[in-house]
Parts: structure tokens; sequence; C-alpha cells
């Protein structure tokens, strides 16, 4: 069946059993054998079941779940680090099952690079010969590979520190070494698993601020897999929930946080910072006639608790909301956005 071309990552109807026989037990999943059932009937483990996601190209797509949800299973299939039982992964139009040897090696090295929990440093490698270690492998001459390392040294924030040796590092710097490292490659796709998920919470999130800002300028297709909410909901531009290798929901923060697709996740998402990820779209009300034309305004996508503290600092009664170009979209007061803050509506 020919496929119209998408830009960016397709997973297509993807099906992964670990066990000798995987492929004589899709149909029966397919119909419905539980994990469970797989595991005690036939000694097989069903790793993922009927996985579709369109992750467009410049998007960070997240994939939360917890310990044994199919996170690994999953980000692995994406450089066919792991076969699938069934099922397809087009990146840019080209289905990576189908490659051969050379052709994956190709696609690996040129168009994906990772960053691991672990950082995965050569320990007798300097920070600058760790980052362009990958480059390095590609062939590119030495006095290329130092000005492309070195410029990406510099962006995630460790100028001079080009000569020092992993264990002279920080957890968070070895992880912006990692970072350098997998960007120095310029690979459309970077696939990061677990990539913050050893860090302090605090150096964690300026981690994720160093992948936000950076990403406004590199727009690659980033795949990001946790297993936390909050650092899901702050990264994705799209998230896709799994459980037992199944996706149980997926759409932006605003989905998730607003309407969750079932009682599981809703378990989750109470205990979220509703009021840093809700939007003031979300909870607006209508222009009235009357209103004020020339009052204070706040841009679409604006949180709440930027609302909050817009209103709270100054002398405003209420926000207009407009969008980029100006237009208003609807109005928040302070009493709205304080019950939105707490409230589970
Ligand atoms: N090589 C394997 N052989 C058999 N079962 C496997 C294999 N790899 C993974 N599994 C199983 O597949 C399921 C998904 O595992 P996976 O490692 O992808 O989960 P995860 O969400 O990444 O968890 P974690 O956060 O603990 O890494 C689990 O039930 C796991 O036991």
């Amino acid at each position: 069946m020919a496929d119209h071309h998408f830009d960016g990552i397709r997973i297509r109807n993807l099906y992964k059993i670990f066990g000798p026989n995987a492929a004589s037990h899709v149909e029966a999943v397919r119909n419905g054998l539980s994990k469970t059932e797989l595991n005690a009937q036939f000694g097989h483990v069903l790793g993922l079941k009927d996985i579709n996601i369109e992750m467009p190209s410049g998007c960070i797509q997240v994939i939360m779940g917890l310990s044994g949800s199919g996170k690994s299973t999953l980000i692995r299939h994406i450089n066919r680090l792991i076969d699938p039982t069934a099922g397809e992964v087009l990146v840019n139009g080209v289905d990576v099952v189908k490659m051969n040897e050379m052709e994956l090696r190709e696609f690996r090295r040129h168009q994906t690079a990772m960053v691991f929990q672990k950082f995965a440093l050569l320990p007798h490698r300097n920070v600058l010969d760790n980052t362009l270690y990958g480059l390095e492998v590609q062939g590119v001459e030495r006095a290329k590979a130092v000005d492309t390392a070195m410029r990406w040294i510099e962006r995630v924030g460790l100028k001079g520190f080009e000569s020092k040796y992993p264990n002279q590092l920080s957890g968070g710097m070895q992880q912006r070494v990692g970072l350098a490292r997998a960007l120095s490659n310029d690979a459309p796709v970077l696939l990061m698993d677990e990539a913050y998920s050893a860090l302090d919470p605090l150096i964690r999130m300026d981690m994720q601020t160093v992948l936000l800002d950076l990403q406004k300028e590199i727009k690659k297709t980033v795949v990001f897999i946790t297993h936390d909410l909050d650092e899901a909901l702050r990264l994705g531009d799209q998230i896709a929930i799994l459980r037992d290798g199944e996706v149980i929901q997926q759409g932006t923060s605003q989905d998730i946080v607003l309407r969750p697709a079932d009682a599981y996740i809703a378990n989750f998402v109470k205990e979220v910072n509703r009021g840093r990820v809700i939007h003031v779209e979300a909870v607006m009300a209508p222009v009235a006639p009357d209103h004020p034309v020339n009052g204070a305004t706040l841009l679409a996508g604006s949180s709440i608790e930027d609302a909050i503290k817009v209103l709270a600092h100054g002398d405003a009664k209420d926000l207009i909301v407009v969008n980029p170009a100006g237009m208003p979209l609807g109005v928040v007061d302070l009493k709205t956005l304080a019950s939105a803050a707490v409230t589970n509506n």
C-alpha cells in the first residue's frame, strides 16, 4: 500500500512480542489476548501492542510511562536497535524496518543521534574529544570536527571545559557533553532515553530549559522518554502515554491535564502543578462588547500562573488574551485563574 509522505516519524501498527515464536502470537494479541494471558499461556512477553504515533518533524514527542510500560522498547525501534514483530517505522517516509544493513548503518550515523541516561561518555577522552567522537567516526577532518564541536560545547554552556575529563564533571555537565555530542552529528532525529532521569531535580530543570531553548533554534524531531509527568508536560509538544505496551492517551499537555483519558492518567494528573501547565485559553471567558479595548493583554499560550503573576503585581482587574497578531480571544480574571489552578474541574 502506498503511503503518503510524512515529514517526521510515523509509527504504524507496531507490535513487539519477546519470545521464540513471537510472530505466531501477533494475531491472537491483535484479537485481544492480554499481556498477562500471553505470558501465562505461551511464556511470551508483550512489549508493544498496536502502536500508532505520528511525530511531526521539528517537534518534541514525549513518550511517558512507568517502568516496564514499553518506552525503551519503543524508542529502540526508531533506530532499529530492536526489530519489530509487526508494523512499520517510517522516518521521513522511509521504513526503517525494511532497510538493509548498509542503509541502516548510514541511517543511524546521519539521521539519528542518541542521548542516554548514563551519559555514555568515553572516560579517557576530554570534553572536546567526546563531543567530536561521532564526527571522527564519520571521517570528518579534525579541524572541521573541532570547529563544530566547539560551537556546540559553547551552546550547551560548557565553554572553558573543553579539556576536562568526564570524571572531573558533575552529572549535569556530563549530560551537557552528551547533548553537545549528539548535536554535533547534525542528525534531524534526536532520541533521548530517560536522558535526565539520573539528574538532581534542579539540574534536571536546567537541562529541560537548555533543551527547550536549543529546540527553538535547531528544530529537531526529538523523541524524549521519561517516566516523569511534570517533565513530559514541560517538554512535550506531543505526549504519548504508555501502559503495558499500549498507548492509552496521546495529545498535548493541555489535552492530558484537562481531559485525562482514564482514571489511571487522572491519578497522575492530580499531582500536577495545574497553574504552571494549563494555558489561559482553557479558562478564559468571551470578551464582553463593552470591555475596554485598551486593557492589559496577555499572549495566548501563557500559563495560568503567568497570568496570576501579572494580575497580582499590576493594577489591571483582568487580562485580555490575544493571539500573536493582537486579536482578542477572551478575558481572564484573578478569581477564574485561581480556581482553575487549585481545582480539578
Ligand atoms: N529482551 C527482552 N526480553 C523479554 N522481555 C523484554 C525484553 N526487553 C523488554 N522486555 C519486556 O518488555 C516490557 C517493556 O519493557 P521496556 O524496557 O521497554 O519498558 P520501559 O517502559 O522502558 O521500562 P524502564 O523505565 O524500566 O526501562 C517489559 O515487560 C519488559 O520486561
